[in-house]
């Protein structure tokens, strides 16, 4: 390869947080003009790798260099000024703006002054989004756009600065399955148009389909680089992890599953917002004892008002629900989670966990009872962080000490330090949703065994995930979402993928289509 092919070279980068090694050794070589995938177990360093880039983090040691050139980026304005432009996991938007007040946000002010010259702001952005055909509304606000529209937002963000390098980070977790497609081909079109990107994504399938070559990190080191044409999902899997993966679902017993009585019983459950609308209609559904409910449906139709309608964050307008016989209506979230209710919720960072608390204190914080952590009802510290050290353990909630903040965890640690908390309280009825959202393969496969084992043990499991692979390895029932109904539940045996996927998507069943 000629060094002018080569965009950026890392060799021998190093990052440590105090005495946490984040980095211990990664060389890469990025080809002008590819799309190079970097993956790698949660905790690997992806986020911090990209970090350093974009002039968040300095290296603790090695060298960067861009376009042949050695170059230090010491704070994100000297990244953006050599053209490394960085779309973050968590957007920055503002939501009260508009798209072009978003793009020119802080930077180019005074040129594009909100009072002095918005028409021309405007009329800018407005050509930026058809230069890269993005499909969006200059003038709409963040507010009114999807999720997926908002990240089209933060991309264009970067592009308006000339970003010739463009990190994303991790882009396709918060979207949904067709909003994925779109940034594929979004990302093919930059691609089209001259533009390097860095792409990090836990998921194999988006590595074939969108990168040219892919990189795999394991704690902290660069493993090994592919041509993404030449390598299998499997041997990358192998690679990240460290061992041969295999997702094994519940599947289809020779013997049919018994279950037992219901553990949650809904009846006509329904949940209007402030404005009169529908966002539940008249739910009705049991989970029995030893069973696994998925949900299916396209995000926005109701499934994250039905787990949040169930674990008592939201209120119901008209409808019973029932809990081991008892009705829980109207009961306080804490009394429901006292009654035997387990729920991981899908944002972790919102409603999952405390950020500024320890490990310790969020792992003990729906435990304090079940777990013995408290002595004549005060803590017992050492107990408290015995306990959090064997939970660490046992999920391998990497870079995790009891005394680490939360907020310095990885996001798929984070998300095992959530689920490692419900699932040891062991409740009646566990609701889930998305649980293996940026979680990589091993992690993956070891949540999946823990739910699977927890319905075998005559637990009732609500699953609520975006991915239908997930709903189909995992559930003996799949209901379907449309629009605040539960259109339908099939049993497994009887579902397939396009039928549920029609009914996501309007209720046309394959029977009657
Ligand atoms: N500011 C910080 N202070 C201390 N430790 C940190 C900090 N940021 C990251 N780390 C640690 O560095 C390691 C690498 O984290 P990083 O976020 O880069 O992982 P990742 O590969 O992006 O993981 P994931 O796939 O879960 O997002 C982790 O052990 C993390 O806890």
């Amino acid at each position: 390869m000629n060094e002018h092919d080569e965009i950026l070279t890392l060799s021998a980068i190093a990052k440590n947080f105090g005495d946490k090694v984040a980095l211990k050794h990664v060389d890469l070589s990025v080809r002008r003009g590819a799309v190079h995938v970097i993956c790698g177990e949660n905790g690997a360093g992806k986020s911090t790798l990209m970090n350093i880039l974009a002039g968040i983090h300095q290296p603790s040691a090695g060298t960067i260099q861009l376009n042949g050139r050695a170059v230090t980026i010491p704070d994100p304005i000297t990244a953006s000024r050599l053209g490394i432009g960085m779309v973050h996991q968590h957007f920055t938007l503002v939501p009260s703006m508009t798209v072009a007040e978003n793009i020119y946000l802080g930077r180019h002010i005074r040129k594009y002054g909100f009072f002095s010259d918005r028409k021309a702001m405007t009329e800018r952005a407005g050509e930026l989004i058809e230069r890269f055909n993005f499909r969006l509304d200059a003038e709409a606000p963040v507010r009114s756009l999807s999720v997926g529209q908002r990240q089209r937002v933060e991309i264009l963000k970067a592009l308006a600065f000339d970003a010739e390098l463009l990190i994303l980070d991790e882009p396709t977790a918060v979207l949904t399955p067709p909003e994925v497609d779109e940034l594929i081909g979004i990302i093919d079109g930059l691609r089209a148009r001259g533009r390097t990107i860095l792409f990090i994504t836990h998921k194999l399938r988006e590595v074939k389909a969108v990168s040219d070559v892919v990189t795999v990190i394991r704690r902290g080191e660069s493993i090994s680089t592919y041509p993404t044409a030449t390598v299998s999902e499997t041997d990358i899997a192998r690679d990240m992890v460290g061992r041969n993966v295999f997702l094994v679902g519940r599947g289809d017993s020779a013997e049919p599953r018994r279950f037992g009585a219901p553990v949650l019983s809904l009846e006509g459950v329904s949940v209007t917002n402030s404005t009169g609308r529908l966002l539940l209609d008249a739910v009705s559904l049991d989970i029995r004892a030893g069973e696994i409910v998925g949900i299916a449906g396209v995000d926005g139709n109701g499934q994250t008002e039905l787990a949040e309608a169930i674990v008592g964050l939201i209120e119901t307008q008209a409808g019973t629900i029932t809990l081991n016989g008892r009705d829980i209506t109207t009961a306080s979230v804490p009394e429901r989670l006292q009654a035997g209710m387990g729920f991981v919720p899908e944002d972790r960072l919102d409603r999952g966990l405390s950020i500024t608390m320890s490990v310790a204190e969020n792992l003990a914080a729906t435990n304090y009872t079940r777990s013995g952590l408290t002595r004549s009802g005060l803590v017992d510290v050492a107990r408290r962080d015995a306990f959090a050290s064997e939970k660490i353990a046992e999920f391998d909630v990497r870079g995790a000490a009891p005394a680490t903040p939360a907020g310095q965890l990885s996001g798929g640690n984070m998300q095992k330090l959530v689920i490692a908390r419900e699932l040891n309280r062991d409740p009646d009825l566990l609701v889930i949703c998305q649980p293996t959202r940026g979680l990589d393969i091993g992690a993956a496969e070891f949540i999946y065994a823990r739910m699977m084992a927890a319905a075998d043990r005559g637990r009732a499991v609500l699953l609520i995930s975006s991915e239908l692979s997930e709903i189909f390895a995992l559930s003996d029932r799949i209901g379907v979402m449309y629009s605040g109904q539960l259109l339908k539940v099939l049993d497994r045996k009887d579902a397939d993928e396009i039928g549920v996927g029609q009914l996501m998507n309007g209720g046309v069943t394959a029977e009657a289509a």
